[in-house]
């Protein structure tokens, strides 16, 4: 499994562009989104993966300097398009790569740098350490890459830090504040400014309104565990572009975008807004009285999705097992919280388990229901806080991710955005940021 893992995350962008050729889901991005060049996975690379997922205890560990290590293709390629349907799931990743003839050399060294040891985590009961590590809760840095936020220097850090200690002792009446920028204007996740259409909305959830009860289970999705389920290419183009827009609107207004971190200073790599109720790494869903900062309502045809992508799963997850048990399987969810993040090229969030809901809601393992739209994610899921024993799975633009019952307290998190994955109409419609879009809804 370990070995499976590293092999499906040391795609080169051959084997992404091979990868996209052969897989019919990415034959789709293949003719719309040029791949703009080939690259080598080196291990030098995974430096930043290091960075992303540090120890949370104790000294750093000695990384094996190993040297730069390429993957060959063989010059003919075996495969046959069906053993692509299912290249997103890690596990199959190895015997794709395999299938292709790929030669690694290198291999046990590449084995040893992939290497980290979070074991001594897996059992922790919280991991907000201090400043917090390796969680949606990650210390991480200013992402110098992201256009709306500016590189800040430590001194400005201890600027604000003094300017709130001051604060305190003028006898002002202090409230639970988050980190949010207040200074900052709120991130756009489209790079000009675009027109709505005249399809709102508010028309997909008439049109699913007249669907009916009948729902067509679509081959490509999958059950990956009990209780997580995959449906691919489960929201259509126009719904993306419909989604972009109204997560733009609502992201430029004050209680939009912004790079959510910590008290300390250090920041998420990721642009975040919530919808519904207000979530950030330092407070959680503690309330917040201001009015200014209540968050916006979620979209009422964005719950309707929500409803529909659950009734798909239990029509997959029924199909699969032979009984009509889904609904104990992966219960029922009306989404009151959505937590959307923007990820810029370099954007990734470490493995954590969504915590923070009402113990009546994780107790009944109600589901996360996420959307991708945009690049693709290297998202990793698993058992434990170990980067090592994680499975992967690749989340393309109209993918809709479910996980709850069973794997609602999964550990999951985004290892990477593969650059230029996005499916260039819908850029070219939306206006989209290079970047991935994704909307996590939850029940508090
Ligand atoms: O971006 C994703 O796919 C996951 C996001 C996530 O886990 C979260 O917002 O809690
Ligand atoms: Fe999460």
């Amino acid at each position: 499994m370990m070995k499976s893992l590293y092999h499906s995350f040391s795609l080169t962008s051959r084997h992404q562009i091979l990868l996209r050729m052969y897989s019919p889901s990415a034959r789709k991005i293949m003719s719309s989104s040029p791949i703009r060049k080939t690259q080598t996975t080196s291990f030098e690379s995974l430096n930043d993966y290091d960075e992303q997922f540090p120890p949370l205890t104790g000294g750093s560990k000695k990384k094996k300097v190993s040297p730069t290590s390429e993957v060959d293709l063989g010059s003919t390629n075996p495969c046959k398009s069906s053993q692509f349907q299912n290249w997103t799931r890690g596990k199959e990743a190895l015997s794709l790569q395999t299938n292709f003839g790929c030669k690694h050399r290198d291999q046990g060294t590449r084995r040893s740098r992939a290497s980290r040891s979070l074991d001594e985590e897996a059992n922790v009961t919280t991991f907000e350490v201090a400043a917090g590590t390796g969680s949606r809760t990650s210390v991480v840095e200013l992402d110098s890459t992201n256009p709306s936020s500016p590189s800040k220097s430590s001194q400005s850090h201890n600027l604000k830090i003094r300017k709130v200690r001051n604060h305190r002792n003028s006898g002002f009446k202090s409230r639970v504040q988050s980190p949010k920028r207040k200074e900052d204007p709120p991130f756009d996740i489209c790079s000009s400014v675009i027109e709505r259409n005249d399809t709102s909305i508010n028309d997909w959830a008439l049109a699913d309104e007249t669907n009916g009860e009948t729902v067509e289970v679509s081959n490509k999705h999958r059950v990956l565990r009990p209780g997580m389920v995959l449906l691919k290419d489960f929201l259509t183009h126009d719904i993306q572009v419909d989604i972009v827009k109204t997560c733009r609107e609502l992201g430029v207004k004050p209680a939009g975008f912004y790079q959510p971190g910590y008290r300390v200073g250090s920041k998420l790599h990721l642009q975040m807004m919530c919808l519904g109720r207000n979530w950030d790494p330092q407070t959680k869903y503690s309330k917040n009285t201001d009015i200014d900062s209540k968050a916006p309502d979620i979209p009422v045809a964005f719950s309707v999705l929500v409803e529909e992508a659950i009734r798909e799963a239990h029509a997959l997850i029924d199909r699969e097992s032979g009984t009509e048990d889904a609904e104990r399987i992966l219960p029922v969810m009306s989404p009151d919280i959505c937590i959307v993040n923007f990820y810029s090229e370099s954007g990734r969030l470490g493995l954590h388990q969504d915590r923070d809901e009402s113990q009546e809601s994780i107790g009944k393992g109600l589901p996360i229901v996420s959307f991708s739209i945009g690049d693709s994610a290297e998202f990793l899921y698993g058992e434990k806080r170990d980067v090592e024993e994680a499975e992967g799975v690749i989340l393309e633009s109209g993918d809709v991710l479910i996980f709850g019952g069973e794997c609602r307290m999964m550990f999951h998190g985004v290892k990477s955005i593969i650059p230029n994955s996005a499916p260039m109409s819908l850029l070219n419609e939306s206006k989209l940021r290079t970047g991935r879009l994704n909307l996590t809804f939850r029940h508090f």
